[in-house]
């Protein structure tokens, strides 16, 4: 399995300079307010993408009165054989990536290498929040799911700058709008597959997670459904010439979260979309598991806060037994009664981390 072997950090957030050897199942990290659990998971997940999940100030990262923070890890894989060191290096300005001592360009090759899911307070955007928080959830699956999405995805982004900046200079061209029809329904066709996926993984944890309810995950494609997008282009092409941009198409997707065929947002309890967006998560990770054959690394940021006992004793339950690598923070140790499925448990206090 992909698991974090080893993990060490310098000059991150308050913490002190740390070397853990987690578990491969779920690792407790529990502590006061303010004492760094937070910061731990972001450690983390900074170096498989770079940044946080709390907002992309990097320079907030670096410990306060440091010019630079240090992340590095071990990173084992299924059987054992292959292990990787990933190394981060960040000052205010730059980042230096490092894969087995080599440096890389790309963080996609950090990410690739520990593909990381977080799931804090404001995951609750997915349900709640903008298109834009969705689609990004969305495309951070695929791009773990299918190797050519990634590409897909880039070569969508391009067409789109293409066609938005001659839109900005009043003109359209044929060709332009060809390449952007192609690449969009290239994006289009990847991430409705992306979701079957994803639905078929949802639909066999509703069992365990929320019974007798039916969710189900919708595309929505950014443009009138009883149109293809060439027709929505043909439509609205004179709202796009006043409004200078492209108005129609994967940039404009979103998401239609049903339960119990009513959008979720309109009818779901509060405690309701926290667990539905936790066995979104869950999901995530069981298709990043069967389409690599290595399960994945979760954060998951107060947990006690998110759930209740029964829906915690649940979501426990499950990432005992699926195999990922958990790292779950709780504001006090016994927020967390049933011991079982903890493989591992850390203290963190004033920064400092403990084993224990
Ligand atoms: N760049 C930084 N340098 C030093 N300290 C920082 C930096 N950024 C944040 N802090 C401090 O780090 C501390 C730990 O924050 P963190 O969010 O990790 O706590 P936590 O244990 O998750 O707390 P809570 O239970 O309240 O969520 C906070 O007191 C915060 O002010």
């Amino acid at each position: 399995m992909t698991r974090l072997a080893t993990l060490h950090v310098e000059r991150f957030r308050n913490l002190e300079p740390l070397d853990l050897e987690p578990a491969a199942g779920i690792n407790l990290i529990s502590g006061a307010n303010g004492a760094g659990k937070t910061s731990l998971l972001e450690a983390i997940h900074t170096l498989s993408l770079g940044r946080s999940f709390r907002g992309n100030n990097a320079s907030e990262l670096i410990r306060h009165g440091a010019d630079d923070l240090l992340l590095r890890a071990d990173v084992r894989t299924q059987s054992g054989h292959t292990a990787h060191r990933l190394a981060l290096q960040r000052d205010r300005r730059s980042m230096t990536l490092r894969v087995d001592h080599e440096n890389v360009a790309r963080l996609s090759e950090l990410a690739r290498l520990l593909p990381v899911l977080a799931l804090h307070p404001q995951s609750d955007d997915l349900v709640l929040g903008s298109p834009d928080y969705r689609r990004r959830f969305l495309d951070r699956v695929g791009f773990y799911a299918q190797p050519d999405f990634h590409g897909i995805h880039h070569d969508f982004q391009r067409a789109l700058k293409q066609r938005n900046a001659l839109l900005r200079r009043g003109r359209r061209e044929p060709a332009w709008d060809q390449l952007y029809l192609e690449t969009a329904r290239r994006l289009e066709m990847a991430r409705r597959s992306v979701l079957a996926d994803l639905n078929q993984r949802i639909t066999a944890l509703l069992a365990q997670m929320l019974p007798d309810s039916s969710l189900a995950l919708r595309y929505l494609p950014g443009y009138r459904q009883d149109l293809d997008l060439e027709q929505a282009l043909h439509q609205g092409a004179e709202r796009e010439r006043d409004q200078q941009a492209s108005l129609f198409g994967p940039h404009r997707a979103d998401l239609k979260i049903a339960l119990d065929d009513h959008e979720a947002r309109q009818v779901a309890s509060r405690g309701q979309i926290k667990m539905l967006v936790v066995l979104l998560h869950l999901a995530v990770l069981d298709l990043w598991a069967e389409v690599r054959g290595e399960p994945a690394v979760v954060l998951f940021d107060d947990l006690a806060s998110e759930l209740d006992a029964d829906n915690r004793r649940r979501v426990l339950d499950y990432l005992g037994a699926s195999g990922h690598q958990a790292f779950v923070s709780v504001i006090a140790a016994n927020a967390i009664d049933d011991e079982g499925d903890i493989q591992a448990r850390f203290a963190v206090s004033g920064g400092q981390v403990t084993p224990g």
